[in-house]
């Protein structure tokens, strides 16, 4: 990000002017003009007592010099359908209720959300940021290709970055033993497998994950919290801290452009390998060559294919398991790609669920020798039997 930014942990973050939009990295290929105009939201997501609040307090007592507005969704808490909703400037908190339609954002959004927030922002004016705090229970693969919003909804506002505390303390036990609350909550869909926990979602969603409560755990056990982790999501940048003090906002919170750029570096991390310590979600990556633009539509196929009806074709014979006889078959939740083609330049790839998209970028150094990647994160994920068919759909 800024190579001018400090990381210092006890330094403020970074001064931003109010209204500031542009990359500062120069990275940006194709970030356009929209931009500029429409508003970023950062969805704060974290199991009960993980620290968001005390990460909201944070970020709202900061001088930042950017209007946040920050919605807070307590669902589950209290029947009230009030939702309070707190403007920052400057350090000044001015308190006002939005009003949704129910007692539920993530249903609410459904239907009316992302026009509540745009009308909103009519009501209040522009603000340079939206973020959104959700409770313990809430599953971000379902909300965020809602604000992942395509060109056509003409929304003021976009999806900047899924953010995830965890508590260092108690997430391996998290992922371990599901409440009997969730054990309710868990769809038929997830019905399958070792047991898929809500911070097994909220990390597989994430593109930051905060551990917070570091003071509470020794070297040996943050390690361990660590490895647990990126072997989940091995695509989510890591930050350790006490009382969710960040290092810095900008580039670490806001701003992350997880939506719209695909970090090289990022994809890399992702494909060295990781141990497959969680038996419910892993990260896996498949390689192609070099793609013709007809190659390129037999990937979109076989995206949908996946994605959609995850429809899949399995081979006994790859790494002699059967994804048909486990019974299961891939569900993914974050995809993430780079795509070398022939004629030169690279096309990224994006996706949450079963919403993805190719997007153009005119690379940076890429070569025919590149070889393209495609991360997946999910569960059921067979990385030889993948890979097999993935070569058989696009290649063949
Ligand atoms: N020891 C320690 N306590 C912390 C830290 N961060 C937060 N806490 C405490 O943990 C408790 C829960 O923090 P909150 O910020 O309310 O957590 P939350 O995620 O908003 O919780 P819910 O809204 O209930 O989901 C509070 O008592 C905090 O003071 C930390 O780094 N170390
Ligand atoms: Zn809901």
């Amino acid at each position: 990000m800024n190579p001018d930014m400090d990381f210092d942990d006890d330094e403020a973050p970074m001064l931003v002017t109010a209204g500031q939009s542009e990359d500062v990295d120069g990275l940006s290929n194709d970030v356009d003009d929209k931009s500029l105009t429409r508003v970023p939201i950062t969805i704060i997501t974290g199991y009960l007592g993980a620290g968001k609040t005390t990460l909201m307090n944070y970020i709202l007592n900061e001088r930042h010099g950017k209007k946040i507005a920050v919605i807070l969704n307590e669902f589950g808490d209290s029947a009230d359908i009030e939702k309070s909703l707190t403007v920052s400037q400057e350090g000044q908190q001015v308190e006002e209720w939005l009003e949704l339609a129910n007692g539920c954002l993530c249903c609410s959004v459904k239907d009316t959300g992302v026009s509540a927030i745009e009308s909103l922002m009519e009501k209040r004016g522009a603000f340079d940021y939206i973020l959104l705090e959700t409770t313990g229970l809430a599953d971000p693969g379902n909300l965020a290709p809602l604000f992942w919003v395509d060109d056509g909804l003409g929304s003021t506002i976009y999806l900047d970055g899924i953010v995830t505390l965890v508590d260092a303390k108690n997430i391996i036990r998290c992922l371990s033993e599901p409440t009997p609350s969730e054990t309710q909550t868990d769809s038929t869909e997830h019905a399958h497998g070792p047991h898929l926990s809500t911070a097994h979602l909220q990390i597989s969603h994430a593109d930051v994950i905060v551990i917070n409560k570091a003071d509470l755990v020794s070297e040996t056990e943050l390690k361990q919290v660590k490895a647990r982790i990126s072997s989940i999501n091995a695509l989510a940048k890591i930050h350790v801290t006490e009382h969710s003090k960040v290092p810095a906002l900008e580039g670490v919170l806001l701003d992350l452009h997880a939506y719209d750029k695909v970090d090289a570096d990022s994809i890399d991390f992702a494909s060295k390998g990781h141990s497959h310590l969680d038996p419910a979600i892993s990260t896996t990556t498949l390689t192609l060559p070099p793609l013709s633009s007809a190659q390129l539509n037999k990937l979109d196929t076989f995206l949908r294919n996946i994605l959609w009806t995850r429809f899949f074709i399995s081979h006994p014979e790859a790494e002699g398991v059967s994804v048909e006889s486990a019974g299961s078959r891939p569900e993914i939740h974050r995809t993430k790609g780079r795509l070398v083609m022939q004629e030169g330049g690279v096309k990224l790839l994006q996706g949450v669920r079963e919403v993805f998209e190719f997007i153009d970028a005119s690379d940076v150094g890429a070569s025919n020798n590149d070889t393209g990647k495609i991360v997946f994160i999910g569960r059921n994920l067979v990385p030889a039997a993948l890979q097999k068919s993935l070569e058989e759909a696009v290649l063949a």
